[in-house]
């Protein structure tokens, strides 16, 4: 199976590069793929013949998202929806990975997939803009939204967490917002997975459609910083006190949803994939940070 990735250096391409067995990943980014300027790309995707598109470049950074959201609105809400047409020209299927922030986070129990969106800032915007491009591309396609991805690459809050701890003794992390700490790792396995599925399985139409991916398990970022202390302390890494604090007296540019719970019943459902309880997947992320 040949995968083509969008992005070449973030958390889940190098993820899927290290967990590809015998898969052929081909990472396609800057400056051959500028997704702000993804009309015409067509000819560039078509060259390298892949059984499947994965749409995993985003402009991520959530914050930023609040002064640039032009950028961010076509890096993430109109791209998607130009690489849809060349997987629907090219007779192949499309997964594309969004996010937890497409909702409010008002809900009280875990969203399923057919919960109402409303983004609460620029980012969660522009993602939600970029799934239903995706839709409108092709209904070849699969949706994965999943959430707090974490892992040894790029940039993300564990790597957050034991950079500060190495030079402070004590850091605040928000303790009323409640998601699911998702490894990269893990996300690669299970895109494989459906990958596999969509390609062997070409007219199976329950197979597509929009799918929630986290890791079993929940977790506010408080608790997430705290099991990361411990775990690197354990392996003799930075461990700072973690003192959990509420929302209010963390502010930030962007509004994040109190509450990014996702239920991935569907997925395993229908795919039969099931990511790991997040604790499981926790140590070899934070042994290959504090023991290189
Ligand atoms: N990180 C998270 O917690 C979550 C992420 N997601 C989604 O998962 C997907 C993957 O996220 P993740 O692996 O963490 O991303 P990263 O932030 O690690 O990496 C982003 C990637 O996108 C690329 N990129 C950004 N802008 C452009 C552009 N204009 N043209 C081409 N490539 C670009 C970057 O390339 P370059 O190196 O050139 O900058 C980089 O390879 C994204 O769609 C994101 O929205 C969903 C839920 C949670
Ligand atoms: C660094 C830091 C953050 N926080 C808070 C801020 C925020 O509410 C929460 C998470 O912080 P971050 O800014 O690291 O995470 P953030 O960039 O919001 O992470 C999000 O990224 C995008 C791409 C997604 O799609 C989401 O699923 C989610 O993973 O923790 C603290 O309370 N203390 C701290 O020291």
């Amino acid at each position: 199976m040949r995968v083509l990735v969008t992005g070449k250096t973030g958390q889940i391409v190098t993820a899927l590069l290290e967990r590809a067995g015998d898969t052929n990943i081909l990472p396609v980014g800057r400056p051959e793929l500028d997704l702000a300027r993804a009309e015409g790309a067509g000819g560039l995707l078509a060259a390298m013949e892949p059984d499947v598109i994965v749409s995993a470049a985003a402009y991520t950074s959530v914050d930023k998202a609040e002064t640039e959201p032009e950028l961010a609105q076509t890096v993430n809400g109109e791209a998607p929806g130009h690489l849809a047409t060349v997987a629907a020209e090219l007779g192949i299927p499309i997964i594309h990975i969004s996010t937890d922030y497409v909702f409010d986070g008002q809900k009280s129990v875990p969203y399923v997939e057919t919960d109402a969106t409303r983004p609460l800032g620029a980012y969660g915007r522009s993602k939600l803009a970029g799934e239903r491009a995706v839709i409108a591309g092709t209904a070849n396609h699969v949706i994965l939204r999943t959430a707090w991805v974490y892992s040894p690459f790029g940039g993300n809050f564990l790597k957050t967490m034991l950079r500060l701890a190495s030079d402070r003794p004590e850091v605040r992390v928000v303790r009323d917002q409640l998601g699911s700490p998702t490894s990269a790792l893990d996300i690669a396995d299970a895109v494989l997975a459906v990958g596999r599925n969509l390609v062997n399985m070409p007219d199976e139409a329950a197979l597509r459609g929009t799918f929630h991916m986290t890791a079993g398990g929940e977790a506010s970022w408080a608790d997430f910083a705290c099991a990361i202390m411990t775990v690197s302390g354990d392996m003799g890494g930075p461990n700072a006190s973690i003192t959990a604090i509420d929302t209010v007296d963390y502010p930030t540019p962007a509004r994040r949803p109190a509450n990014s719970r996702l239920s991935s019943a569907k997925l395993a459902e229908v795919h039969g994939v099931e990511l790991p309880v997040w604790q499981d997947s926790l140590c070899e992320v934070v042994s290959r940070l504090v023991r290189p």
